[in-house]
């Protein structure tokens, strides 16, 4: 089963106001997309994502993620996604709405083992309220309410049979459970999340927030690290090549500011230290670029489902004055981490010439990392 997530981000989302697209705007310290993309990106089996745009939004799509244009109605929308996919390779797909960013890893999960054994499966809730029919601000009538659902997404399927279903089907269907239904195909329901909402009015935002925050997961590391003097010309330091009248001895290009927040991202994860995953007694990381060491603690946050939220830096030394590269230091740092610069903070401080920094024995860093998940 290869499948791919089909996500519809098309709408204009006027009934949410706003003044822009609900997809784009922020919640939770990112982008409703981004929320939405994130949450199929990070799953281990969907293998690729795509999304559906208004041509007018190109500029906020996600560097790389792959889009197609959507059409006036989201059926119009979900049909120019699926007819994208067709030849790609995808054997199944999971169409969802943009406007539901709190999905879980687990309703996915859900949803494709359902595809196992079904033609569709899709999410829903049965009602738990009453259900009345109204007019003009008086109850007309009493609805049962035994067998009804409020359907969710994703709604997934084998892609050859939604998308010929799609292509027969009239238009106008809420859903594309409603399209499948048209065709004969046979789906399954499977227990639907609350939390998986639909922003579609502006209060729906402070419920989405809530449900987001209330499953953040903030995790903090530190690191310490030093390296004594020796012979040299330069020193190298966050990154940077600096002119010096001595060098820095050890193993690696002995970056210590490097080593520090490598530390403290490995040390955030609770994955021991710069050490374990690059034994000192192993030679091929003799004179290693520290960069290497940043990247694969940057990569193992990635990997672990956390994303680096601020990361910070004290360089203790006595000479080279480090104020003058301190912006260069954090791009440096910034581009290893795959984060924002503004993210990424370099100070520097002396010992007042007190203890081995102070007599010029060499420098000591200090780094503290704060991640954040999902
Ligand atoms: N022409 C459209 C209309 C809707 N959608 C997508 O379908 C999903 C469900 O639609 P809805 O919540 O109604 O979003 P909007 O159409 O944006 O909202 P509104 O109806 O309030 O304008 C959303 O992810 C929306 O972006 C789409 O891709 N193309
Ligand atoms: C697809 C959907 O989210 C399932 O509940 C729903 O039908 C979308 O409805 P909308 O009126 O387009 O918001």
């Amino acid at each position: 089963m290869h499948t791919a997530a089909l996500i519809v981000a098309a709408g204009r989302g006027l009934r949410a106001g706003g003044g822009q697209p609900k997809q784009w705007r922020a919640l939770a310290g990112r982008r409703v997309a981004d929320w939405t993309v994130d949450a199929f990106a990070r799953h281990p089996r969907i293998g690729a994502v795509r999304l559906v745009i208004h041509p007018a939004d190109a500029g906020e799509v996600p560097a790389g993620l792959p889009w197609v244009a959507g059409g006036a109605t989201r059926a119009e929308s979900v049909r120019a996604g699926l007819e994208a996919l067709e030849g790609a390779g995808v054997s199944h797909v999971l169409i969802h709405d943009v406007a539901r960013p709190c999905v879980t890893s687990a309703l996915i999960e859900a949803v494709l083992d359902a595809l196992e054994t079904h033609d569709g499966a899709a999410p829903a809730l049965p009602l738990t309220d009453a259900l009345w029919r109204g007019a003009e601000g008086r109850v007309t009538g009493i609805e049962p309410r035994a067998g009804l659902f409020r359907a969710q997404t994703p709604q997934g399927f084998r892609l050859a049979a939604i998308l010929a279903a799609h292509r027969a089907h009239p238009g106008g269907a809420a859903d594309d459970v409603e399209v499948a239904r048209a065709a004969g195909i046979d789906v399954a329901i499977v227990p639907g999340d609350e939390a998986n909402l639909k922003i579609t009015r502006a209060e729906d935002f402070s419920r989405a927030e809530n449900y987001l925050r209330g499953r953040m997961d903030v995790r903090t590391g530190n690191g310490f690290d030093v390296h004594a003097f020796g012979p040299g010309d330069h020193v190298i330091l966050c990154g940077l090549r600096l002119p010096h009248d001595r060098g820095l001895r050890g193993h690696s290009d002995a970056d210590v500011g490097m080593h520090a927040l490598t530390d403290a991202l490995y040390g955030a994860l609770a994955e021991g230290d710069i050490g374990r995953h690059f034994p000192p007694s192993d030679p091929q990381w003799k004179g290693a670029d520290s960069r290497l060491f940043l990247r694969h603690a940057a990569e193992r946050v990635r990997a672990r489902g956390y994303r680096l939220s601020g990361a910070d830096v004290t360089l203790i030394c006595e000479r080279p004055k480090i104020g003058p590269h301190v912006s260069a230091m954090q791009a440096e740092l910034a581009v290893e981490l795959g984060i924002e610069p503004d993210r990424v903070s370099v100070k520097a401080t002396t010992s007042e010439r007190l203890g081995f920094t102070g007599r010029e024995e060499g420098i000591a860093a200090l780094a503290t990392a704060t991640l954040i998940s999902p």
